[in-house]
């Protein structure tokens, strides 16, 4: 292991050479929201399932040519939506939206296009009215046969509507990674409603990582908090481990101070240490593990924001790599003042994205950049990464923005 500070793309270089795919699973469709696809769908059915009316109103015949205004027809029947299709029909039918097309009748006309008269019970056209017009195919949003859903597609509930009008009950999708988190620091307390001792603070990172699970594509598998103590951290690792976790996730104890236990935790573990500080702010104090059993360990810095960052760049990317998703292409979008650093580490910025009256996005960095600064990352709506050689950037230079999550693209507010 080098203590060199690893350019982050190496960083996550090493990070994908270490995991591999999640198995395929096959899931109830309307269970699968937020899945990842395995193996694209391919329609066994039509939809919709029969040619059907668009209109309320009366279906029709004639030939190619449209039907003249001021033509009569003697109603003939009644089809509402439901209705078993109906053997050869003449005349006129009246029809309601989504009734099936008696065979032989070919257009529907709108009932606001029409009079009705009766003695007998007639329809007299007020419009004209061409063949097809109102008649929605069999097959003509999806023909049998057809790819509908790529395998990749991370399944919305748009997607959800798709599979359901086609009849599919079952998806094969990534299985989602599991995902431990396990907060160390025996100055965290867990219950909002205990009041502070003197030294202590209340533990933000487990929240705000269990609250990010789900919108990654991972399971939060086991999470606990542990003091300043290894062999305490060695039994939540093994709770962690027991709860099938791919990825154990802890906050703290990673940097310079007495108590920054990981590293020797990890050794005790007989864990392969792959990286231990990338060239970032924050969270430069990151590490990258293999334990024996092949589980992935990042060890986050404990500043809120170091996990918030650390989580977004380095464990998200794992698992998308895990669902099967390709590298992420962030937006470049113009910074909306000048920023300044210094050329020595890469800086992954809490940042507003707005837009102005004409349309034109820009990005701003926030104030309270330091990693303790929660509130900024509250105000947050994406992230901005400056690269590590950047020193003075004016107004206007092109940024990588990025959503909060890597399943999210970033939004953005009002100038
Ligand atoms: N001498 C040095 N000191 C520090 C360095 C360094 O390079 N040399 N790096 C700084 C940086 S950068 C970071 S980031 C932190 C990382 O430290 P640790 O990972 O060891 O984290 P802790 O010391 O345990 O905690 C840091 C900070 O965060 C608070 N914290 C921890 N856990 C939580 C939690 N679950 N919820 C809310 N807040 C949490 C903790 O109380 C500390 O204030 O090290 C710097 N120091
Ligand atoms: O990397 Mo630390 O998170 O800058 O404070």
């Amino acid at each position: 292991m080098s203590h060199e500070l690893l350019e982050p793309a190496d960083a996550l270089r090493i990070i994908l050479q270490h995991c591999a795919p999640t198995p395929a699973q096959d899931r109830d469709s309307e269970l699968a929201l937020g899945c990842v696809l395995r193996q694209a769908v391919v329609s066994a059915a039509a939809v919709p399932p029969f040619d059907n009316s668009a209109m309320d109103g009366y279906a029709l015949s004639g030939g190619p040519a449209p039907l003249a205004a001021g033509s009569e027809w003697l109603v003939e029947g009644e089809q509402a939506a439901g209705d078993a299709m109906q053997g050869r029909a003449q005349g006129a039918w009246e029809i309601m939206t989504g009734a099936a097309m008696p065979e032989g009748l070919d257009r529907v006309i709108p009932v606001e296009q029409t009079e009705r008269l009766e003695a007998p019970h007639r329809v007299r056209l007020l419009a004209e009215v061409a063949p097809g017009q109102n008649v929605r195919l069999a097959g003509s949003d999806v023909a049998v046969g057809e790819t509908v859903l790529a395998a990749g597609t991370v399944l919305a509930p748009q997607h959800l509507m798709l599979l359901a009008s086609l009849g599919v009950a079952r998806v094969s999708v990534a299985a989602s990674p599991r995902v431990a988190a396990l907060c160390t620091g025996r100055e965290l307390v867990d219950d909002p409603a205990t009041p502070l001792a003197p030294g202590q603070i209340r533990n933000s990172n487990g929240p705000f990582l269990a609250a990010r699970m789900p919108h990654t594509g991972a399971e939060l598998a086991h999470a606990e908090t542990v003091g300043d103590d290894v062999d305490a951290f060695l039994d939540a690792v093994d709770r962690a481990r027991a709860a099938g976790s791919h990825i154990i996730i802890s906050t703290g104890a990673v940097s310079m101070g007495r108590y920054d236990f990981v590293p020797v935790a990890l050794e005790r573990l007989g864990a392969q240490v792959l990286f231990h500080k990338v060239a970032i702010r924050p969270g430069k104090p990151l590490l990258f593990a293999r334990l024996p059993d092949g589980t992935l360990f990042f060890g986050l810095p404990g500043n809120p924001v170091a996990v918030a960052a650390g989580l977004r760049f380095f464990v998200e990317p794992t698992l998308r790599a895990m669902l099967g998703l390709p590298a992420e292409r962030p937006w470049q979008v113009p910074l909306a003042a000048a920023f300044a650093k210094k050329p020595r580490l890469h800086f992954y910025l809490k940042a507003q994205l707005t837009v102005d009256e004409r349309g034109q996005l820009a990005a701003t960095a926030l104030r309270g950049q330091e990693s303790y600064r929660i509130r900024p990352l509250a105000e947050a709506n994406a992230w901005v990464h400056i690269p590590l050689e950047a020193g003075e950037l004016p107004a206007g230079t092109l940024v990588d923005v990025y959503g909060l999550g890597h399943l999210e693209s970033p939004s953005w507010s009002r100038a």
